[in-house]
């Protein structure tokens, strides 16, 4: 995975980890979007293609030694949110009913296999990391995620590849909540030290009102109306509160598509950079 022993030569089910000394590299923390690496409208369906070229890039990347540590967070797509959605359970709106966690924990765990595989396959050392064993909000749905970095440090440290995902999460007074990958990739950039995190989705950046790719925010506040004057008021609240979030990050942080998944790896600006 570093310059000199290449994730790529360890092809196949070879997928192995050589010695670490770089015990203090700062990671880079990438976040594959849901709605990008699966058909959103059809429930547990993959997009073959763009889950493929995903892990293209992030194995290319890896070979190529220019990053040293990566920590993947993958979003719900067409398998947790299909099951979250039938069962109403949201970041706000808990459940009780152990079913219905089994059904969104188990469609995110078979979205994660996927993931795992395929970057397996192209000698990356992925292992998985599950939100649900590990987080909790204790102090409600409205309050702040608590998510212990001590098994993805440590995995980091031996030079895997750990991959976080979209669940289920303990919520202290409203049974188990859903967290989303924004969220992880907030918590782990900051409390991991991230270098720079990337925001991989389906659109090419943060776009203006005239659907342009906005080159840099340093300000909630320019880029506000924008974001709010986007037409599904879920999901605009959702652009929104991504650049709110990764506007609070030390490091800088991009929003682009798939064709700037590359050039970010390479350590180049890509998308929306948000500083
Ligand atoms: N100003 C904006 N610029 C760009 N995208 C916007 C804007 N406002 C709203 N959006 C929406 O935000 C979406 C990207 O965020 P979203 O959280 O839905 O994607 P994702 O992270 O890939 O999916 P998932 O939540 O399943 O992981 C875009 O598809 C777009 O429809
Ligand atoms: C719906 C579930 C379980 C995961 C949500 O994660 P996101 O797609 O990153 O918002």
């Amino acid at each position: 995975m570093t310059g000199d022993d290449s994730a790529g030569e360890n092809g196949g089910d070879d997928a192995a980890v050589d010695g670490r000394d770089d015990a203090d590299e700062p990671p880079v923390v990438l976040k594959l979007g849901g709605s990008l690496i699966t058909e959103k409208d059809r429930p547990e369906t993959l997009d073959d293609a763009a889950l493929d070229a995903a892990c293209d890039a992030v194995a290319d990347a890896l070979a190529a030694g220019g990053i040293d540590r990566l920590v993947v967070v993958h979003g719900g797509g067409s398998f947790g949110h299909h099951h979250a959605s039938e069962r109403g359970v949201s970041t706000t709106d808990g459940t009780r009913d152990a079913d219905a966690v089994a059904a969104v924990h188990g469609a995110m765990k078979r979205l994660n296999t996927h993931v795992l595989e395929r970057l397996r396959e192209r000698g990356v050392p992925a292992v998985p990391v599950h939100p649900l064993s590990l987080a909790a909000r204790a102090d409600g749905a409205d309050g702040g995620l608590d998510l212990p970095l001590g098994s993805t440090a440590t995995l980091l440290g031996e030079g895997f590849v750990p991959v976080l995902h979209g669940d289920g999460v303990a919520t202290a007074g409203d049974g188990v909540t859903v967290v989303s990958g924004d969220e992880l990739v907030v918590e782990l950039a900051s409390g991991l030290g991230a270098r720079r995190v990337g925001v991989c989705s389906t659109v090419p950046g943060v776009l203006d009102g005239d659907g342009t790719v906005i080159a840099e925010i340093d300000a909630f506040e320019a880029v506000a109306d924008t974001l709010g004057a986007s037409d599904a008021t879920d999901v605009s609240g959702g652009m929104a509160a991504k650049v709110r979030e990764l506007l609070a990050l030390d490091a800088p942080a991009y929003v682009f598509g798939a064709d700037g998944l590359a050039p970010f790896l390479r350590g180049e600006d890509s998308g929306t950079r948000i500083d």
